[in-house]
């Protein structure tokens, strides 16, 4: 990238994350907010977590250059082309992470009740060390993490509008995150996790 963002590198052991703050302008962020909203077919799955069985509290939709399914909390996804919108974005990000993604998972955060339960992308079909980008438009939401094995490691970010998190080396092997639930009446977020699936 001819002028490359700001970038923060988060000083935590066995990850290796950085944030971009401001990595899209505000009218560009505006301006993909709200055409992602409009068009992208969002559903909402249901999902198995110990035997019971829920709704996914958010919208997701699901993007591949290559066809393959997402597996992750017993849901398999099937994927529809990249939009002309998604893969601008897309490029955008791949110019800082040297990346060629094949896969991008959006996720619609209506309201403060939807949310995303701890976890790690560490499903197989991501190889490694998988690294994963994250893109935010609209309302900004905390992004927290915890160490799975050293209890009084835990962090939270706040990932604000047009802003970019990549995650990449050990992170997934080593740390669960979350957007949790928030009572405060907020507006929605819309969520992009870039990934490679072979
Ligand atoms: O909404 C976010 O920032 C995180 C999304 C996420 O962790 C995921 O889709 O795997
Ligand atoms: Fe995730």
């Amino acid at each position: 990238m001819l002028f490359p963002s700001e970038h923060i590198p988060l000083e935590l052991p066995n990850a290796d994350i950085t944030y971009y703050p401001n990595f899209f302008s505000s009218e560009e962020a505006l301006k993909y907010y709200n055409t992602l909203l409009q068009e992208t077919p969002w559903q909402q799955d249901d999902i198995t977590i110990f035997g019971k069985t829920h709704k996914q509290p958010r919208l997701t939709a699901l993007f591949a250059s290559n066809n393959k399914p997402l597996h992750y909390s017993g849901i398999t996804m099937f994927p529809k082309t990249f939009t002309p919108s998604l893969h601008t974005i897309k490029l955008k990000v791949e110019s800082v992470c040297n990346t060629r993604f094949t896969t991008c998972l959006a996720n619609l955060y209506r309201h403060g009740q939807d949310s995303n339960g701890w976890h790690a992308d560490n499903e197989k079909q991501l190889g490694e060390h998988p690294i994963i980008a994250s893109v935010t438009f609209g309302q900004p939401r905390f992004f927290h993490l915890k160490h799975r094995t050293l209890k009084e490691q835990r962090h939270k970010i706040l990932l604000d509008n047009g802003s970019l998190l990549l995650m990449k080396g050990e992170t997934q092997q080593y740390w669960l995150h979350q957007i949790a639930k928030t009572k405060r009446p907020i507006n929605p977020r819309i969520n992009l996790t870039f990934r490679v699936i072979q």
